[in-house]
């Protein structure tokens, strides 16, 4: 068979990618052979995955994540076109894989018809190998000043016929207003592909939400596939949860008798933010994504994250008042770990005429290195130890390298190929690898580090966490969310035999256009 589904939502964030891995996750539990596609994602955390020419490519973490809930290593037809924003202005283009270009919006526009057609051309791919791909679309599908040049939403369902959901966020609150709103925008060929809803996010009586779910399929003339609850658990590779202020995910309680307090400066262009994961996913680590320099004060352990834009992030730590944060931080000899971007930061000079083409700024000076950016850049799986032979699997996506630094400076990690990595000096630790403390024994070896630096005696790691197997089970919850919530036979039939017939038209469809689609 060749089945298929788009998962398409009221906003951006409203459960797509979680819903997408869930369906993904109950099909692959039932037997069936299945894939998650991705025409085009707008992100900056991005997964390292080996192409078939054995080179390493980058697609979105969110089809990385839905690969794994299908039981599939990650491929670069999952997430065919990538889009980098390096600033509000201007996106690197990823395309199968590789960075191509950079574009602005103006630019996009005649780049859109190849990102289309390799879009297209990947998922015909994948409907060839895999008997049913579940596809995410992206925003909304009424984005109305878009919709002649999308491929991803509408565009994508009315290419390949797809049957279409829209999930909406009842959090938020306008629920309804957004799910009638959504099809009533579309024109009547979009709109017969829009079979129904599913509302996410719920906490309440379901009792009191059913008359807004009659009354819903009254006016629409479709049904509402299940209504999924708030669930605390989830929050891995969620990317709305690494919004500032919050504490990610929920800490256990601590194994020993302290809790160690991280704080991540939440970098405007911050990249790869997912690394911090794997230490919230430990009992009795508390990780905060902050702005505010009183909370780094506050902080056992200071975390500079990954960045899309290293020099533009580094000045706006300086006009922020979080670059003296950091520095008073080191200066109490408390612990600071910067990961890529963060770790770039970290040195004397950083010579940028590639990225923020600025030419040569100064960095923070913790570090005796720095950092020369090359047009080419670097993506690649990566494998070695730590601290005496401790495993670790990490990933690299970097324009930057060290081009200069101090032979007698200790690496943090040492590559299989025997080379340093990364750097520790006194409390300061930095690395270009991403993903490193997904590996268990050095992640529990960084936090005890971490937490003796720190004078926080009381902090005890956890003897036996394995990110692995917590991964596994916030992947298994998300197949129980849809298995227990949605109708699945309804989802099931739609998925195998395409858009069901007879779906009527809500007026008005989309307005007429007073001037030139800009896409
Ligand atoms: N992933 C990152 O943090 C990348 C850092 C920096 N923007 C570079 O390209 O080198």
């Amino acid at each position: 068979m060749s089945g298929g589904l788009l998962v398409a939502g009221t906003t951006s964030d409203a459960g797509k990618s979680v819903l997408t891995a869930g369906i993904c996750r109950w099909l692959h539990r039932q037997g069936v052979k299945v894939a998650p596609f991705k025409a085009q994602n707008m992100s900056n955390n991005s997964a390292v995955v080996v192409g078939p020419d054995g080179r390493g490519g980058e697609i979105g973490r969110a089809q990385a994540m839905q690969a794994a809930a299908c039981g599939l290593a990650p491929d670069l037809r999952f997430n065919p076109v990538l889009l980098k924003p390096g600033s509000d202005l201007a996106s690197q283009v990823v395309l199968l894989g590789e960075a191509v270009d950079t574009i602005t919006a103006g630019t996009f526009r005649h780049l859109r018809p190849r990102l289309a057609e390799t879009a297209y051309a990947a998922l015909a791919e994948l409907r060839e190998t895999y008997d049913v791909v579940i596809c995410e679309g992206a925003g909304s599908p009424a984005e109305i000043n878009l919709r002649a040049g999308d491929y991803v939403n509408m565009g994508l369902a009315r290419h390949a016929n797809l049957p279409t959901i829209v999930v909406g966020d009842i959090d938020r609150g306008g629920v309804f207003a957004s799910m009638f709103g959504t099809v009533a925008l579309l024109d009547p060929a979009d709109q017969v592909l829009i079979a129904g809803f599913v509302i996410n996010k719920f906490r309440g009586d379901l009792g009191l939400l059913q008359p807004g779910l009659d009354m819903l399929r009254h006016v629409t003339g479709r049904p509402t596939y299940g209504v999924l609850p708030w669930a605390l658990d989830l929050w891995l590779d969620a990317e709305d949860s690494l919004a500032y202020g919050r504490v990610l995910g929920r800490p256990a309680a601590p194994h020993g008798t302290e809790w160690l307090d991280v704080a991540v400066v939440r970098l405007p262009r911050i990249s790869n933010a997912t690394d911090v994961e794997a230490l919230a996913a430990e009992p009795g680590v508390r990780v905060r994504l902050t702005i505010e320099p009183a909370e780094l004060a506050a902080a056992d352990l200071v975390v500079l994250p990954g960045s899309k834009s290293t020099v533009a992030d580094l000045a706006w730590l300086r006009e922020t008042g979080l670059a003296d944060a950091v520095a008073a931080h080191v200066a109490a000899g408390k612990p600071l770990l910067g990961l890529c971007g963060g770790f770039q930061m970290l040195g004397r000079a950083i010579h940028d005429p590639v990225e923020s083409r600025q030419g040569s700024v100064p960095g923070l000076g913790l570090l005796p290195i720095e950092i020369t950016f090359d047009p080419r850049k670097t993506v690649r799986q990566s494998v070695g130890t730590a601290h005496g032979g401790l495993p670790v699997r990490g990933y690299e996506i970097h324009h930057g390298y060290v081009s200069r630094t101090d032979p007698t400076l200790a690496p943090l990690l040492t590559g299989d190929d025997g080379v340093g990595e990364g750097a520790v000096l006194g409390a300061v630790h930095g690395t270009h690898w991403h993903g490193a403390f997904e590996s268990d024994g050095f992640r529990r070896w960084f936090l005890t580090e971490t937490a003796r630096l720190a004078g926080r005696t009381g902090f005890q790691v956890a003897p036996a966490t394995s990110f692995a197997a917590a991964r596994e089970r916030s992947l298994d919850l998300l197949g129980d969310l849809v298995e227990e919530h949605l109708d699945t036979d309804a989802l099931w039939r739609l998925i195998e035999s395409g858009p069901p017939a007879g779906l009527p038209f809500i007026p008005p469809g989309p307005p007429p256009t007073t001037t030139p689609p800009q896409n």
